[in-house]
């Protein structure tokens, strides 16, 4: 009779199924396995509900158990196990492999999370591992069973002369000298398997005489040459330096070694190398041109000065990541009083300044909405592994809930027994507090014909200190991987910098449920601590108002409000605007003054304005394309004039609005509004004012997308 799987819980299981038999299966199933080398590995991404921590603790510290005594449904912690490898991998979401244990039990394992960088992404037969505290799982199946590893530092690879690997399982040395271990690792190279070469130089400097350097440099530099390959830039950079002899062929290691450092966008320490190359080789023409291409990091680092229109030029959907530094030293952490850490600036800003400029630390090019953000998680996990100081910086980030602590302020890489721990339950929660969807540029984005919701995920790291308001006072757009953030007001020095998560809802009950759901925050920012003060009967009212006002509006053909503003709706009946206009006015009147004032944005009011705006445009009536413009503006929290009065109209600075609304909101729609007013004012021949609204519709843009841009990018 089956045993119920919860009464198995924390209890050995009566009986498994047997070696042959898993072996049978296992061989049925690489049978059927898909070898098309480029087919995109599927991503295991952790569902939170089951997080449990990485182990932190060395293998020679745990007890090591037999595989018959693994527990269902347990971490065992506190334990380990070693095994041998006995099958092939079958390589789907993530690897399996059929193990046996010194006493002949055997079992599936199942390793997620590792990298193409590592031997053990393919798990090879023969290779013996030790698995850390690990989970054993119920597969679904009678008597079926699997050692289940998340995180990727659990699982380490040991090398065949290991002591701690029991006697049965000894294999005795497979290459008999060092020399044959580089050997092998050239000819690993050569069939470009880079995780097999690292592999053996490693077995062959172990097997080598310490004290030969002869022997020992030249392998460092093969290890260095192809970590570099396999973007391990820490380990590089480390090997590279190992592999100098004091002599006139180090500047290859110090070239080496200036490379591994960009690699990390560490150009301080890039720069001292390659000086240190080129002082033993100053014809090398190589590290020259490296050389140049570090300073010019190292300027963007201190002047924050970019060709914006080249890095554009450059950008393509093969072509993401841009050879750039980041300008960050406008703004620094400290303490927030909303949350934790925030970005506080370290000078004081202009509206339309540049606040920073980031590299990503991490963004795939993968703009599939569907695939985005398994992807980012994926090579978060990867380069974290491959990388400590990136791990170092990226575990910093606040991860939201986890349900176990997790030591985050580490002033040390975390390595234990050779390997970075990675915790893939707190990247992946570090991901979803942090990261940010980036379009391929924000210029190509705002135009109404380019394709909705193709965006990747990424992350930045100094962005990620940067807490939210629905009323922020920088904006953020993106050239590739390359985040842009620009003061949408005047921002003095030490004060905090916020950002909108996302486009904000017009309700605030709703738009702070989506904050509760995605960020675990209620938001405290002037508009939403405003906004509940209205009683619950007002806010019931607005909403109703809202629909009411929205039902009108789109009666006719929908007011398209999308990425590139604002777009026309043609010609609409007279009677349907005066029907608009009426419930507006209707909704403007639920928006108490003590809560509003003449400056608070009105969220709610700004579709039906934008919908009146266009409305009147179709029909040539400039006059009332310039009032509705303005009541655009109004809600969304600028200081404008007020009234029907076109004469009144005229007296006004547009180029004044970024500096005198405190709480105003930045979107691309103030832009389309105000395009919208230099358009009126025109055909109402009254140039100086169309000339001025032209010239903010243009300063509001260079917010948007990040640099100066031409309108006429709006209508394409
Ligand atoms: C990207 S982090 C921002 C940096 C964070 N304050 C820290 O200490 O690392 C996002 C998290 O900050 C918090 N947060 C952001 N904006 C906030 C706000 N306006 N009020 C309260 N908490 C906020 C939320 O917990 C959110 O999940």
């Amino acid at each position: 009779m089956a045993v119920a799987v919860a009464d198995l819980k924390g209890k050995v299981p009566p009986r498994r199924l047997p070696k042959e038999e898993l072996a049978r299966t296992h061989k049925a199933h690489l049978k059927k396995q898909d070898l098309t080398p480029d087919a995109p590995r599927p991503v295991k991404q952790p569902i939170m509900e089951e997080a449990y921590p990485a182990s932190t603790r060395p293998i020679r510290d745990l007890d090591i158990i037999s595989l018959g005594e693994l527990r269902v449904e347990t971490h065992h912690r506190g334990q380990g196990i070693i095994v041998k490898v006995i099958s092939p991998p079958y390589i789907g979401a993530g690897v399996v492999s059929i193990v046996e244990d010194e006493f002949g039990n055997a079992d599936k394992l199942a390793v997620y999370n590792q990298g193409d960088s590592s031997i053990l992404s393919g798990v090879p037969e023969g290779c013996i591992v030790a698995v850390k505290e690990p989970y054993y799982k119920h597969n679904g199946a009678e008597n079926d069973y699997m050692i289940c590893v998340d995180h990727p530092s659990d699982v380490i690879l040991l090398r065949f002369t290991d002591p701690i690997i029991p006697e049965p399982l000894r294999l005795g040395p497979l290459l008999k000298s060092a020399e044959d271990w580089r050997t092998a690792g050239d000819k690993a190279f050569i069939e470009r398997d880079f995780p097999t070469a690292v592999f053996c130089y490693t077995e062959a400097l172990e097997a080598a005489d310490e004290k030969d350097k002869a022997f020992r440099a030249p392998i460092c530099a093969k290890r260095a040459g192809t970590n570099l390959i396999l973007c391990r830039y820490d380990t590089a950079k480390a090997d590279a330096l190992a592999s100098r002899t004091g002599g006139l062929s180090d500047w290859k290691a110090y070239y080496s070694a200036g490379r591994a450092a960009y690699g990390l966008c560490d150009y301080a320490t890039s720069k001292v190398h390659l000086e240190e190359a080129l002082k033993i080789n100053p014809d090398g023409s190589g590290v020259r041109r490296e050389y140049e291409r570090c300073l010019a990091r190292l300027r963007e680092e201190e002047h924050g000065k970019y060709d914006f229109a080249a890095m554009l030029d450059a950008v393509s959907p093969q072509s993401v990541h841009m050879d750039n530094g980041s300008f960050l030293r406008a703004t620094r952490v400290a303490e927030s009083k909303h949350h934790g850490r925030g970005l506080f600036t370290t000078r004081a800003l202009k509206a339309g300044d540049i606040v920073f400029v980031e590299k990503a630390t991490l963004m795939p090019n993968q703009y599939e909405p569907a695939r985005a953000s398994a992807a980012l998680y994926a090579m978060m996990v990867r380069q974290l592994c491959d990388n400590p100081s990136l791990a170092q910086t990226v575990m910093q980030l606040y991860p939201g809930q986890l349900p176990y602590d997790q030591d985050r302020h580490q002033e040390q890489p975390h390595i234990v027994d050779g390997v970075q721990v990675v915790d893939v339950f707190a990247v992946e929660g570090i991901r979803t507090k942090n990261c940010f969807s980036a379009p391929l540029s924000t210029l190509e984005d705002t135009k109404p014909s380019s394709p909705e919701g193709r965006m990747a995920k990424g992350l930045w790291a100094h962005a990620s200190y940067m807490n939210h308001s629905c009323v922020p006072n920088t904006m953020r757009s993106f050239i590739g991987d390359m985040l842009i953030s620009r003061a949408t007001r005047d921002i003095a020095e030490g004060e905090e910098i916020f950002q909108q998560y996302v486009p904000v809802r017009a309700l605030v009950d709703l738009r702070n449920a989506q904050f509760r759901e995605g960020w675990g925050f209620e938001c405290g920012c002037a508009l939403c601590g405003g906004e509940r003060r209205s009683s619950s009967a007002m806010l019931e009212k607005r909403k109703e108002a809202l629909q009411a006002v929205e039902k009108a509006c789109n009666k006719k053909q929908a007011v398209k409000a999308g990425k590139g503003g604002v777009t026309g709706i043609g010609i609409v009946p007279d009677a349907t605007i005066r029907q608009v206009d009426k419930l507006m006015r209707q909704l403007e009147d639920l928006h108490e003054p003590d809560v509003y004032g003449d400056l608070m944005p009105r969220l709610t009011l700004i579709y039906p304005s934008n919908w009146l705006v266009e409305a009147h445009r179709g029909r040539k009536n400039h006059v009332k394309v310039i009032k509705y413009a303005l009541k655009v503006l109004r809600n969304f929290g600028f200081n404008v004039p007020r009234g029907d009065d076109v004469a009144t109209t005229t007296m006004w600075e547009p180029g004044q609005i970024f500096t005198t609304s405190p709480t105003a909101l930045m979107t691309i729609h103030v832009v389309a509004a105000l395009r919208r007013l230099a358009g009126a004012y025109d055909a109402l021949d009254q140039r100086e004012m169309a000339e001025r609204c032209a010239v903010a519709a243009k300063f509001g843009y260079t917010m948007v997308t990040g640099f100066e841009n031409d309108l006429n990018a709006l209508d394409q």
